[in-house]
């Protein structure tokens, strides 16, 4: 057969003809996992989540563990005390790699594959190198600033959870941070602008990363392109996305390599407050970390209610939620991200009609008479409306006026009598809120408007 015709040429314009392919605007919900060296000493200030705090203070007391190297070389932080305290000042942490590597042999990707099927998650996306330089993956390419090796696993993890998790039937995708490694830069990072001082530039490091991103797409073939805080300027990023497109056309790419083209943006702690056209994907943490952190309690991660209407509303908005698990060395997860996964899983295994496959209606929300939220989706010839806070009894949704006859039920299809009122369309609810989470219903046909 002829060989596949190269559709896409390494040019801005041929790029733009790539669309967001139906699994990426079906999926709604991915896992993000942050594994690597920092899950070893797995620490940090949970001082709060991106955004509340002074970008003045961030990086003195970063609540991100995965940041751990950075933080343990501002000695004024306590991650540094930590570590002085913990591990004495003179241990390196690369060094973690041997502890790291030792733990993971005993991992079963599988396990996590099950867990984010349960949990009704479409996508994985896993840390192939962090900010670190660490790689997850036996990689080929030498880093010419570690000639002494230490900083590639022995174990293929990328491949060995790939496969796994495309064995349980979702897409895998990789994340890969282009713009930060600090193992071609060991100056600090204090403020915003060392972040950019920091990126390394050379030709010498924009080689390794384009070399690197190749080799991952030529081995897993991955569906999403994560890349992290840029990408450098001597890369050939319009090269790498018409090769990537060409070998993965259901493939798609974050807008985190810093150029004009994406298929999707990337709010971090963040979410858009309307329908945004382009297609956008919220990542969060559970707690204010990606890495595992063990000081993280209750206190600081997300509640299981919050959590789900933290989904809805991205979803009604045109939004995927990329919602991240801190694994520990081993692979086992702590008990407090366990619960959200599940509880999650369990209103997505009664209520995720209105969400998977959906897009969003003609407007994302409504009000009840009580001072309710709802969320609108629109799926086929239903609009689902989500009454977000325990919703019960009849609830009366301002604004929202039905065709006559239309048929409304409850998520597993018991059907709830409805009426037309002065502010909207009264529904007459079950007197007790679900168990958590908030009420789905159907509405056929959808209202125009
Ligand atoms: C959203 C997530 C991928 C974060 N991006 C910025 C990083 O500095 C941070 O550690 C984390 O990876």
């Amino acid at each position: 057969p002829a060989a596949f015709a190269q559709k896409y040429s390494p040019d801005w314009t041929s790029l733009k003809a790539h669309t967001v392919p139906n699994w990426f605007e079906d999926a709604k919900f991915g896992i993000f996992i942050h594994w690597g060296l920092y899950s070893v000493p797995a620490w940090a200030p949970p001082s709060g989540e991106l955004g509340k705090v002074d970008m003045s203070r961030w990086f003195y007391q970063n609540a991100y563990a995965e940041w751990y190297l950075n933080s343990i070389r501002l000695k004024d932080s306590p991650s540094y005390k930590h570590h002085v305290e913990t591990y004495g000042a003179d241990f390196d942490y690369y060094r973690f790699g041997q502890a790291f590597e030792q733990q993971n042999r005993a991992w079963k990707p599988q396990n996590w594959a099950s867990l984010f099927k349960d949990a009704g998650a479409r996508y994985v996306v896993l840390t192939t190198k962090h900010h670190d330089g660490y790689t997850l993956w036996p990689s080929k390419v030498p880093n010419p600033k570690r000639p002494q090796g230490g900083i590639n696993s022995p174990r293929d993890l990328v491949g060995d959870l790939t496969k796994a998790v495309r064995g349980a039937g979702l897409h895998m995708g990789l994340y890969y941070s282009g713009g930060l490694d600090w193992t071609f830069e060991t100056r600090p990072i204090a403020t915003m602008g060392d972040l950019r001082t920091t990126a390394p530039q050379t030709e010498e490091y924009a080689r390794y990363a384009d070399a690197h991103w190749r080799e991952l797409i030529r081995l897993y073939q991955p569906s999403v392109l994560w890349n992290d805080i840029g990408y450098p300027k001597l890369g050939k990023p319009e090269a790498l996305f018409a090769d990537y497109y060409n070998a993965v056309p259901e493939g798609v790419i974050n807008n985190r390599f810093s150029v004009e083209y994406s298929d999707f943006t990337t709010p971090e702690y963040a979410k858009y407050d309307k329908i945004t056209p382009k297609k956008w994907e919220s990542c969060r943490g559970l707690g204010f970390s990606f890495g595992y952190n063990q000081v993280e309690g209750p206190e600081h991660v997300i509640a299981p209610e919050a959590l789900i209407e933290l989904l809805v509303d991205i979803v009604s908005k045109n939004g995927n939620l990329l919602l991240n698990i801190g694994p520990k060395p081993d692979g086992t997860i702590s008990e407090i991200q366990l619960n959200r996964l599940n509880a999650l899983g369990a209103w997505l295994k009664t209520n995720g009609d209105g969400i998977f496959g959906s897009r969003p209606w003609v407007r994302p929300s409504a009000k009840t008479t009580a001072g309710g939220d709802v969320r609108f989706t629109k799926k086929g010839d239903a609009l689902y409306a989500f009454l977000l806070g325990r919703a019960a009894g009849p609830s009366t949704v301002v604004g929202l006026t039905l065709a006559p006859g239309s048929t409304v039920r409850l998520s597993g299809g018991r059907s709830v009598a409805w009426k037309k009122t002065g502010d909207g369309t009264t529904f007459e609810l079950p007197a007790n809120s679900p168990a958590a989470g908030p009420v789905a219903l159907s509405i056929t046909p959808a209202p125009a408007a």
